[in-house]
């Protein structure tokens, strides 16, 4: 080994890591765990809260600047911060995350992708984006070709509680009492689970999660109305550990997902979400993409303090 490679090598084991992190109060609950803190910290690795009411130049140094702030100002403090600290990693950068604040936007690159026939479809639901006039809905429906029911989403996605207020549209009548901006989206039957794909950099983990049942044909028949429903697919109870139909079970092929995960990261320029897939009931490899979260509920994903551990590593061998 060259004098130079060893006292690299002595840099990087004296070397100490600063994530600096900028999260809710929830989010530092779920996700800033001792596991995570004391694996990191056995590797060099601290965690340091930002304060938001501060400049950041005055804060640090950072190595690594962790966030999921929304909020324009906070985007400007950070993309100046970018600049003028081009050595600090910004995980991720807010005009990607931006990207995903927006339900059309969110799914756009998953259209553009072109996966078809690679270990299956994959592909979006259709939807039609309602910016005002509640009235034109039932028009604006029948034009678009869109099949019921179909899926309100608020077409802002900011994090607020707001933004998960969903409901399913069984009647076309009935779409005129919904509450533009919005996403409509046709229903995909989908066996009531879905998978949860999490990405930490160049890692994927997949999880089951319960989901809406299917929709039947009488269902449609005999139900009128828009219906509100919970956040289904949130609760940590996961449907890995229950006995359910293996067609509905069996999870995307695994060369899919890392297809996906790679192609995603490079298209959205993000390193830390997740993506909600669908497998269309009846089929074995029909797949819809239905959401895209930034830097979701990793407390809920089994070692996920590992994974993130070495994600951090990683960074560092990249950037000693
Ligand atoms: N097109 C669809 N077809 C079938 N089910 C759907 C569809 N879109 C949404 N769902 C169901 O509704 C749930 C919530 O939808 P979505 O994931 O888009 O909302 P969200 O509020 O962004 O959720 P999250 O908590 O994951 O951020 C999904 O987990 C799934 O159970
Ligand atoms: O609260 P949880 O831990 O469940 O995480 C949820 C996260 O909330 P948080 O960021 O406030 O923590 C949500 O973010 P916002 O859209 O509200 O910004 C969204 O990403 C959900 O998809 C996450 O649930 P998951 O999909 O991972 O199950
Ligand atoms: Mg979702
Ligand atoms: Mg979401």
């Amino acid at each position: 080994m060259s004098p130079c490679s060893i006292e690299t090598l002595q840099h990087q084991q004296q070397r100490n890591y600063v994530v600096g992190y900028a999260l809710t109060s929830k989010k530092v609950k779920s996700f800033l765990r001792p596991k995570l803190e004391g694996l990191a910290r056995n590797k060099g690795i601290s965690f340091v809260p930002i304060d938001q009411n501060r400049p950041l130049s005055d804060q640090g140094p950072f190595d690594i600047v962790l966030h999921k702030m929304t909020g324009r100002e906070w985007r400007q403090i950070l993309e100046e911060y970018r600049q003028t600290h081009p050595k600090v990693l910004v995980l991720d950068p807010p005009d990607a995350i931006k990207h995903l604040q927006n339900r059309q936007s969110m799914l756009q690159c998953v259209a553009d992708m072109n996966l078809f026939e690679f270990y299956g479809k994959v592909g979006v639901p259709r939807q039609l984006v309602i910016k005002s006039d509640a009235s034109s809905i039932p028009d604006l429906v029948a034009e678009a070709g869109l099949r019921l029911p179909l899926v309100a989403k608020p077409l802002i996605n900011d994090g607020s509680a707001k933004s998960h207020e969903l409901s399913l549209a069984y009647d076309q009548y009935s779409l005129q009492k919904l509450e533009p901006p919005l996403v409509l989206q046709e229903f995909v039957n989908h066996g009531g689970v879905l998978f949860k794909v999490f990405i930490v950099g160049e890692a994927i983990k997949v999880v089951r999660r319960f989901s809406l049942p299917n929709v039947t044909k009488r269902d449609l028949l005999s139900n009128v109305g828009v219906y509100r429903f919970p956040r289904v697919s949130r609760a940590a109870a996961s449907a890995d550990d229950v006995d359910l139909d293996p067609s509905v079970a069996e999870l995307p092929p695994w060369p899919l997902l890392e297809r996906l995960a790679k192609e995603l990261c490079q298209r959205l320029g993000l390193r830390l979400f997740n993506l909600d897939i669908i497998r269309e009931h009846g089929t074995r490899d029909h797949y819809y993409i239905i959401d895209i979260n930034y830097f979701p509920g990793y407390g809920k994903m089994p070692g996920y303090e590992q994974m993130f551990t070495d994600f951090f590593l990683s960074l560092m061998q990249q950037n000693p």
